[in-house]
């Protein structure tokens, strides 16, 4: 049987990591495979793509580049990695995809939402995740998270101001209500095991329909 792709987006601190890594273990112990991956990153060129874009010392770089390299980075990790996951009978749960892109440089950068969704169908040719869970956070409440978990480094997004992650929450929030049959919204604010709670409802409602 063909399994499944799923995306997990929010806010910086949301607790993405924290759900993905929950729900891999509750879907293995029910007998799915599963395969956790991330965006940018998951293959090699990807990685390397990803430290280009994060390192905190490229204050240069131009929003189309970083762009492009989101973009760059998202195809190459989607033939290699996602597409025969997928093919395979896994279900993908990939930390962020093509919703960041959308948000973050079309519309926090603003570059464009439409502009950006543009360079990413060039990119990904339509393959779009079947669902994705938006962790809604203030992105205050998010970035304190962060700070507090002092194994996490600190990236060249992280060091943009807070108006801009406050931007980045009100794309997602525009996002949602654009894509609603494809996006559900968890209020990320809650204690883990709610959040998680409603996270396992969500995708097992979807996984149940397939
Ligand atoms: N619901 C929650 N309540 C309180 N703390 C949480 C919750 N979810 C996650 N955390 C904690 O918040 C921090 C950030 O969580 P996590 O790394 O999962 O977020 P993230 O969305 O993946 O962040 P990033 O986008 O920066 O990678 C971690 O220290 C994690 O333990
Ligand atoms: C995929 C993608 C990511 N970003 C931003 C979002 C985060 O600030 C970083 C990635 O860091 P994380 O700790 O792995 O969440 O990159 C973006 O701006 N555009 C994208 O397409």
């Amino acid at each position: 049987m063909k399994g499944c792709f799923f995306s997990f987006e929010g806010p910086d601190g949301a607790g993405k990591t924290t759900m993905i890594a929950k729900l891999e273990t509750f879907l293995r112990e029910k007998g799915f495979a599963v395969l956790s991956t991330r965006e940018p990153g998951g293959v090699r060129i990807a990685e390397a793509i990803r430290s280009i874009i994060l390192n905190p010392d490229h204050t240069e770089m131009d929003g189309r580049t970083e762009a492009l390299l989101y973009a760059a980075a998202r195809r190459q990790h989607l033939l290699e990695k996602i597409i025969p996951a997928v093919e395979a009978g896994n279900i993908v749960l990939c930390d962020r995809f093509v919703d960041s892109s959308l948000v973050y440089q079309g519309f926090a950068r603003g570059l464009g939402v439409d502009e950006v969704l543009q360079i990413n169908q060039f990119a990904i040719d339509g393959y779009f995740p079947s669902l994705t869970i938006y962790f809604d956070i203030d992105p205050k409440m998010g970035l304190e998270r962060i700070q507090k978990n002092k194994q996490r480094e600190i990236n060249r997004l992280d060091m943009e101001s807070l108006s801009f992650h406050y931007k980045v929450r009100e794309g997602y929030l525009k996002l949602a209500e654009r894509f609603s049959e494809r996006i559900v919204t968890i209020d990320a604010s809650k204690p883990v095991d709610e959040v998680f709670a409603m996270t396992v409802t969500a995708v097992m409602k979807q996984i149940e329909g397939r």
